[in-house]
C-alpha cells in the first residue's frame, strides 16, 4: 500500500475535522493567554517579590503568544490503547488545554511526543497511525498519513517534509520542530547530564539541533535550569541575529545568546596569527597560574598589632606558615581574605592569653586594621587580571620565570609585546588576550557555572577559549557543535576529543550528522573538492536535495547581472565577497536596494539582497548565493581554503561563482 496519503484526494470531512480542532486549539490558547494576563503580581508580599512575579507572568504571557503564521500543531498520533494517555494526540509547539484541562495540543518535547519523531513501521512505539499536517500561511491545507501498525511496510518519502526543506528562505532562521529527523531527535533529547558533541557537514542541522536541544532541556528541567541558566554561544552577532527568533518561536524567551567576545570581553586589537596561536594554547593555563602566584612575596617580617597599652605580635615564621598553608588550597582573592583572617585569629589568641575575651567582631576589626592590611598587601598583593597579564607580556624575565619549560624561547619571544604598553590601563588587548584575562579572573575568583551551554562553530575556538567556556558549564553540561572542515582560525581544532578535553567535559559523546538539508547535491559536490585539502580525514558530505542546475561557474561574469537574475527569483540573496571587495561590489550593485552585512548589526534589515564579507558568512544561508573571486577569498588568510569551503556551502537553491582570476586548483578540476 502507498506509504502516504496527500491532497488533493484527501477526504474533505477529515480535513474539516482537523481544521475544527485547530480552531478550537487557537481559541483555547487565547483563553490561556487572557487568563495569564488577568493574573496580578499584587499577591506577592513585598516589592521585590512583586517585580519577580510580574516578570514571570510577563514571560508566561509572551510564551503563550499565538503567531498566526506558525502552525499550532503539526502532527497527530493515533495510539493503541493500553496506557492512561489519550488515544489521539496532537503534537505542537506548546501545550494547549481547554477550560476543563483537557489537552488539545501536546508539547513536542513531552515524552509521549517522542514517537512522532522516532516511531517507524518496524518499531511503532504504540502508534497505529502518524499524521503530518501541511499548512499554507496559517491555514491547515493538507495532511499525510503513515500507517505504523501494519507491520514493516516501506514508507515513501514525506512530501510535507520535502516541501518544508525546499521552502525558500526569507529572513531569520526558523525552527524545524515539525520535521526533526530521528538522528537529530536523538541528540535533541539526550539527557541534561550528557555533554554531546556534534560533528556535521554544512547544512546538516547542527545549529537547529543545538537550539532545539536547549528548548527541550528547558522544558524537561524547567525549574533547575531557570535557576542555573542556559546560554547559546555563537560566532558573531550577525549569526546571533539570524538565529534569534528560533527559541522564542518555541516559547523559550529567556535564553541568553552571545558570542565568545560578548562573554569574555570585546577585545579586538589586531594580532599576528602566530602570536594568537601561542596565546590560545592550553599550556598558557599553567603559565598564567604561575604568573599570578609569583606575586606572593615570602614574608620576612611579622605583625605587630597595638591595642591600648598592649602590643600583640605574630612572628615572621608564623606568617610564613599561614601563607604556605593557604597557597594552592584556595583561589587568589579568597586566599588574601583568609590570610587577613588567620593573622587576626592569631592576634585574638594572644588577646585571650592575656585574659581578654574578644568575639568575632573583634577578629573582623583586626583583619581590617591597618597593620594587617599593610602586611597582606606586601605579602599577598591585591591584583587585577590586567595587571598580571600586562606584566607577563612586557617583562621578559618575569615571563621566563612563569613559563619555565612550558614555552620555548621562541614562543616567549612571540608573546612579548614588541612595544610594551606603559600600564595595564593603556594596554590594548586582543581576542586571544581576552581568554587569558578570563583564565586569570577565574584563578582569582571562581566563575559561576550555568546549567547548560550550547557552543556553535566550536571548531574555531582556541584551547584557552574552550577552557573559559568550560568553566561556565563545569557544574552542568554542554552541546558542542561544529565541523572540522570549517575551521578558519589560527587555532582551529582537528579533533573533537581534544575540544571536549579542554572544555572539561572529557566524557562527552561525539556523534555525527551526515545528511545535508541546505546545500543542493551539485553544489555540495563542487565544494567538497576542497575537503581533501582542508580536512583530509572527513568523508564527503551527502545532501538530501538533488538541486540539478543549481551550480553556475562564470569566468568574467558580472555581479550586477548575477544579482538581477537572482532578484527575478524568490528568496534571499547573499553576494559573498572577499572582505576587501565589499565596498567595490556594493558600488557595482548601486541602484538595487541592498545592504552590507555588518558584524555588529542587530539584523539584516528589510533587504533581500545582501553583500556579505566572506569572514561573516559562517553559519548563515541564503537561497541564492553569488560568490565573487574565490582566489582572493583564499589568499586573504592562512586558512583561506577552509573559508572558501564555508562560503561555497551557504546556498539553499543556487550558487553562482564569478571569477576573473583562475579558480583555486582544487576547484578547477
Ligand atoms: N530536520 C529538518 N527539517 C527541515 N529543515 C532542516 C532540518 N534540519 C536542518 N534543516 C534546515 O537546514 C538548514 C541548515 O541547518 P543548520 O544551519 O542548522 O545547519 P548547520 O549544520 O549548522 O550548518 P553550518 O555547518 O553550515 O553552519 C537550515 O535551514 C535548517 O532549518
Amino acid at each position: 500500500m502507498p506509504g502516504h496519503q496527500l491532497a488533493p484526494d484527501i477526504p474533505a470531512d477529515v480535513l474539516a475535522a482537523e481544521q475544527k480542532h485547530l480552531a478550537e486549539s487557537r481559541a483555547a490558547l487565547s483563553a490561556m493567554r487572557a487568563h495569564a494576563q488577568s493574573l496580578s503580581a499584587d499577591a506577592a508580599g513585598d516589592w521585590v517579590s512583586q517585580q519577580i512575579l510580574q516578570s514571570l507572568l510577563d514571560q508566561r504571557v509572551a510564551a503563550l503568544a499565538d503567531h498566526p503564521d506558525t502552525p499550532l500543531f503539526f502532527g497527530r498520533l493515533d495510539r493503541e490503547s493500553g496506557d492512561d494517555l489519550p488515544g489521539t494526540i496532537y503534537v505542537g509547539r506548546r501545550h494547549v488545554h481547554d477550560g476543563h484541562s483537557k489537552p488539545l495540543v501536546i508539547d513536542w518535547r513531552a515524552p509521549v511526543s517522542r514517537a512522532f519523531y522516532q516511531a517507524s513501521p518496524a518499531e511503532p512505539m504504540g502508534v497505529v497511525r502518524r499524521r503530518r499536517f501541511g499548512y499554507h500561511g496559517g491555514a491547515l491545507t493538507a495532511y499525510e498519513d503513515e500507517p505504523l501498525g501494519e507491520g514493516d511496510v516501506e514508507l515513501g518519502p514525506s512530501k510535507i517534509l520535502t516541501d518544508e526543506i525546499e521552502r525558500p528562505r526569507t529572513g531569520p532562521m526558523r525552527d524545524i520542530v515539525a520535521t526533526i529527523q530521528p538522528d537529530q531527535d536523538e541528540i535533541v533529547r539526550s539527557g541534561l547530564a550528557q555533554t554531546v558533541c556534534v560533528q556535521g557537514a554544512p547544512g546538516t542541522g547542527k545549529t537547529a539541533v543545538g537550539l532545539h536541544r536547549a528548548a527541550y532541556l528547558l522544558f524537561t528541567h524547567r525549574e533547575r535550569l531557570a535557576r542555573s541558566g542556559v546560554m547559546i554561544v555563537g560566532p558573531n552577532r550577525a549569526f546571533l541575529s539570524y538565529i534569534s527568533s528560533v527559541l522564542p518561536a518555541l516559547g523559550e524567551v529567556k535564553v541568553d545568546q552571545t558570542t565568545v567576545a560578548g562573554l569574555l570581553g570585546e577585545h579586538a586589537a589586531p594580532e599576528d596569527p602566530l602570536v594568537a596561536a601561542v596565546k590560545g594554547d592550553a599550556r598558557m593555563a599553567a603559565v598564567l597560574e604561575r604568573a599570578l602566584w609569583l606575586h606572593i612575596v615570602k614574608p620576612e617580617e611579622g605583625l605587630v598589632f597595638t591595642k591600648g597599652a598592649y602590643r600583640y605580635r605574630v612572628a615572621d615564621h608564623e606568617v610564613r606558615e599561614i601563607v604556605a598553608s593557604l597557597r594552592g588550597t584556595t583561589r587568589y582573592l579568597p586566599g588574601r581574605a583568609a590570610l587577613a583572617q588567620r593573622l587576626a585569629h592569631l592576634v585574638l589568641v594572644r588577646m585571650e592569653q592575656r585574659g581578654e575575651s574578644p568575639d568575632d567582631r573583634v577578629q573582623d576589626a583586626v583583619a581590617r586594621s591597618k597593620p594587617v592590611k599593610q602586611l597582606v598587601d606586601a605579602v599577598w598583593p591585591k591584583l587585577t587580571p590586567e595587571q598580571v597579564l600586562h606584566r607577563l607580556l612586557s617583562d621578559p624575565e618575569f615571563l621566563a620565570r612563569a613559563a619555565r619549560s612550558d614555552l620555548s624561547p621562541d614562543e616567549r619571544d612571540l608573546l612579548l609585546w614588541p612595544k610594551p604598553y606603559r600600564s595595564h590601563k593603556s594596554a590594548k588587548w586582543s581576542a586571544a588576550d581576552a581568554a587569558l584575562l578570563d583564565e586569570l579572573r577565574d584563578l582569582m575568583e571562581r566563575t559561576p557555572s550555568l546549567g547548560h551551554l550550547v557552543v556553535d562553530e566550536a571548531q574555531d575556538l582556541s584551547e584557552m577559549q574552550l577552557r573559559a567556556l568550560g568553566r561556565r558549564c563545569r557544574n552542568g553540561s554542554a552541546t558542542v557543535l561544529g565541523d572540522l572542515a570549517q575551521g578558519t582560525t589560527p587555532w582551529s581544532t582537528s579533533s573533537w576529543e581534544s575540544v571536549l578535553q579542554h572544555l572539561g567535559q572529557p566524557e562527552g559523546e561525539v556523534t555525527e550528522l551526515t545528511l545535508g538539508f541546505r546545500v543542493p547535491r551539485e553544489v555540495l559536490d563542487f565544494a567538497a573538492r576542497l575537503l581533501p585539502s582542508v580536512a583530509p580525514g572527513l568523508a564527503a558530505p551527502r545532501s538530501l536535495r538533488p538541486g540539478a542546475g543549481s551550480l553556475s561557474v562564470r569566468p568574467g561574469g558580472s555581479v550586477a547581472e548575477a544579482a538581477d537574475a537572482a532578484l527575478a527569483q524568490e528568496g534571499s540573496i547573499g553576494v559573498i565577497v572577499p572582505d576587501a571587495l565589499v565596498a567595490e561590489v556594493s558600488r557595482a550593485l548601486s541602484g538595487r536596494p541592498h545592504a552590507v552585512l555588518d558584524p555588529d548589526a542587530a539584523g539584516e534589515g528589510e533587504h533581500r539582497l545582501l553583500v556579505v564579507p566572506a569572514t561573516l558568512a559562517k553559519g548563515l544561508e541564503y537561497d541564492h548565493v553569488i560568490v565573487v573571486e574565490p582566489a582572493d577569498i583564499v589568499a586573504a588568510e592562512p586558512r583561506g581554503l577552509a573559508r572558501l569551503y564555508v562560503v561555497l556551502t551557504r546556498a539553499v537553491t543556487s550558487l553562482t561563482v564569478l571569477h576573473d582570476k583562475p579558480l583555486p586548483a582544487q576547484l578547477a578540476m
